[in-house]
């Protein structure tokens, strides 16, 4: 039995402790939160005349399609197009189909929102007019959908948009987006087409927006921040390929794209406009990077070479900040919808740059921290290190820390940074001025070692040992995020990950659970209580929501076999009965494709008074709610 006092100590709860981290990995950005069904929509990036250029495409009947640089391309941004030719005397139907993100929903009663640019590079004499289909369609050829796009053959680009609506739910995602043509209307005829988009309803009916299932899925865990656009993909493999906010606003047409550090084209078609947008209607906050000069070939921006990165940086942050009135990027992000700035209070300088210690201590954080600070003096700067407990000499001296660990339920031994043993590495910390964000940390092997392709209970319950040492620790720790976030079922870099999908369904993992009950029981004062040693399976946490006179005891056991916690509360609840929420499954358990729900929460209630005695299920995270 572990026995729980309480002190009359205590201290505040940082709103902004439980939130979400994110880059486009895993295809959960492009795939994936970006509403954008058609992949590969504008050719970006790719090489005319290869077959990796037509990724997702194929023809229709006898027409011929490769992509080519276009002789009059639509825009500087996007010089590749789609080239749709179909033979003279050709009468049978053509045209060409996408297969979207490995799959293409169709949901009863949903309208999609198509367009496409199209232009016919040597017109007839007499102008053709006539009318390509769009539609949904199984890959069996079944349709579901459809809308008559009309067209008139011009040397000079056109954008067609359209709408359709599907009246039925197909359970099957292996469906393909279709534009075809009577071929009689087109023979003899080689038209170009680019920016051939879908959308399905978006969040918050946003243009250009978000998935609404993942994002209700994040919403269930009320997080307070989002940090973006990476970890790795911020870096690129070179310079030239690192995230740049500048090709990633304005019109879609004017966004080239860039090879992203997953193995994939990022079509930037989710900018830094459209994070921002869905942050705040997401009632999140940013934690937002800036590229810092080091990449993922290992290279440095020379000293001599950081002033382009501290001049994109300061327009970064005025596009998010600055007045429109006055300041060129800022009336950039009015244009786009949002004349007033977007909330910003944090901005991390790089991403993991202990894998560069020197530049980064020489001279990339100070030129960076230096001109940012002078630009930005209301704005706090977080530089990034290792682990907690080592964090690296610079100067100016940081306030603010980012830290990464991925480590077994155990132990990371050569770190020595520890799960369950770990949840007490804050503890040992002193009290400096420092503040730190876990802002990347997640279980991904088992004790043996072995890889976890989806998060287990054991790990699970391990990191929610860890996080009892982010609630202990709020007064130094004001932000923490597992990573990664999100993984599509069929094209992922990284396992485990929070939350797995397929282009219909959502899968929420043992870790989200416990993410998200932190997140909802954070309340904003944590109760100092007895603690206890590193080493224990039985982990607790006691915060109290004030203005709702609620008080949330968590209870970790990381042990297989059950636990007995005594609480002797520092008061008299009048309310008699509590409600509790527990996780606990047998050791193994994961929530998976084919077992999405193999590990749920569950409520119970409970008998509240000064002395609680709660027996805690082997593998477990407990939250009992007291109200005062
Ligand atoms: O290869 S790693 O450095 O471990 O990559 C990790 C750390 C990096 O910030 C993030 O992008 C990635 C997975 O979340």
């Amino acid at each position: 039995t572990f026995d729980v006092t309480f002190s009359t100590a205590g201290h505040d709860v940082p709103p902004t402790l439980y939130g979400l981290m994110f880059e486009d990995i895993n295809h959960s950005g492009d795939g994936g939160l970006y509403a954008e069904l058609i992949q590969n929509r504008a050719f970006q990036t790719v090489t005319p005349g290869t077959s990796a250029a037509l990724t997702a495409w194929a023809a229709l009947g006898s027409a011929k399609i490769s992509v080519v640089k276009s002789s009059s391309p639509v825009s500087s941004a996007l010089p590749n197009a789609l080239s749709f030719a179909v033979a003279s005397g050709t009468t049978s139907t053509v045209g060409f189909t996408n297969s979207g993100y490995f799959g293409i929903p169709v949901t009863a009663g949903w309208t999609y929102t198509g367009s496409f640019y199209y232009r016919t590079p040597s017109p007839p004499a007499t102008k053709v007019s006539g009318s390509f289909t769009a539609d949904l369609r199984s890959t069996g050829g079944t349709v579901f959908t459809s809308a008559t796009v009309p067209f008139t053959t011009s040397s000079t680009w056109q954008q067609a948009t359209f709408t359709f609506t599907a009246s039925s739910t197909q359970t099957s995602v292996e469906n393909l987006f279709a534009l075809s043509v009577g071929g009689s209307t087109v023979a003899g005829l080689t038209m170009e087409f680019t920016l051939i988009s879908l959308f399905p309803p978006t969040f918050n009916g946003r243009e250009n927006g978000f998935r609404m299932d993942l994002s209700e899925t994040l919403l269930d865990m009320k997080p307070a921040f989002f940090r973006f656009p990476g970890g790795n993909n911020l870096e690129g493999e070179t310079a030239a390929d690192r995230w740049a906010w500048e090709n990633t606003v304005g019109d879609l047409v004017d966004r080239p794209g860039r090879v992203g550090d997953w193995g994939y084209i990022n079509t930037d078609g989710l900018g830094l406009y459209e994070y921002l947008q869905w942050i705040e209607d997401m009632g999140m906050e940013p934690i937002m990077a800036v590229y810092a000069g080091y990449s993922l070939n290992g290279a440095s921006v020379a000293s001599s070479g950081m002033q382009t990165y501290i001049t994109e940086a300061i327009n970064q942050i005025n596009f998010v900040i600055g007045d429109a009135s006055t300041n060129a990027q800022a009336a950039i992000r009015a244009s786009m919808g949002h004349a007033d700035p977007f909330t910003l209070n944090y901005i991390e300088i790089g991403n993991e740059d202990f894998f560069s210690p020197t530049t980064y201590a020489d001279y990339r954080w100070a030129d960076l921290y230096n001109a940012l600070h002078a630009e930005f003096p209301q704005l706090h700067y977080i530089a990034t290190s290792a682990t907690s407990g080592n964090v690296p000499t610079l100067s100016p001296t940081p306030t603010y820390w980012d830290l990464h660990i991925y480590s077994n339920p155990i132990c990371l031994t050569i770190l020595k940074d520890f799960f369950i043993n770990g949840a007490f590495n804050f503890d040992i910390l002193s009290r400096n001025g420092l503040q730190f964000f876990q802002g990347e940390y997640a279980t991904t092997t088992e004790n043996s070692g072995a890889a976890l392709t989806y998060p287990f209970i054991d790990g699970s319950i391990a990191e929610a040992a860890y996080m009892a040492g982010f609630d202990r620790n709020s007064d130094i720790v004001f932000a923490a995020s597992y990573a990664p976030l999100l993984n599509h079922v069929s094209s992922t870099q990284w396992t485990p990950d929070l939350i797995t999908f397929s282009p219909n369904t959502v899968i929420r993992s043992t870790s989200y659970y416990v993410q998200q009950l932190y997140s909802l029981y954070k309340g904003d004062f944590y109760l100092q209580s007895t603690t206890n040693t590193a080493s224990s399976s039985v982990q607790w946490s006691v915060t109290r929501d004030t203005s709702a006179g609620q008080y949330f005891l968590k209870v970790i056991n990381t042990a297989t076999s059950a636990n007995t916690v005594v609480f002797t509360l520092p008061f008299t609840p009048s309310h008699t009965t509590g409600t509790g929420t527990i996780l606990t499954a047998p050791s193994g358990t994961q929530n998976t494709p084919t077992s999405p729900n193999a590990a749920v929460p569950s409520t119970f209630s409970f008998t509240a008074g000064k002395t609680i005695t709660y027996n805690a299920p082997g593998l477990s995270l407990s939250v009992l709610v007291v109200t005062e």
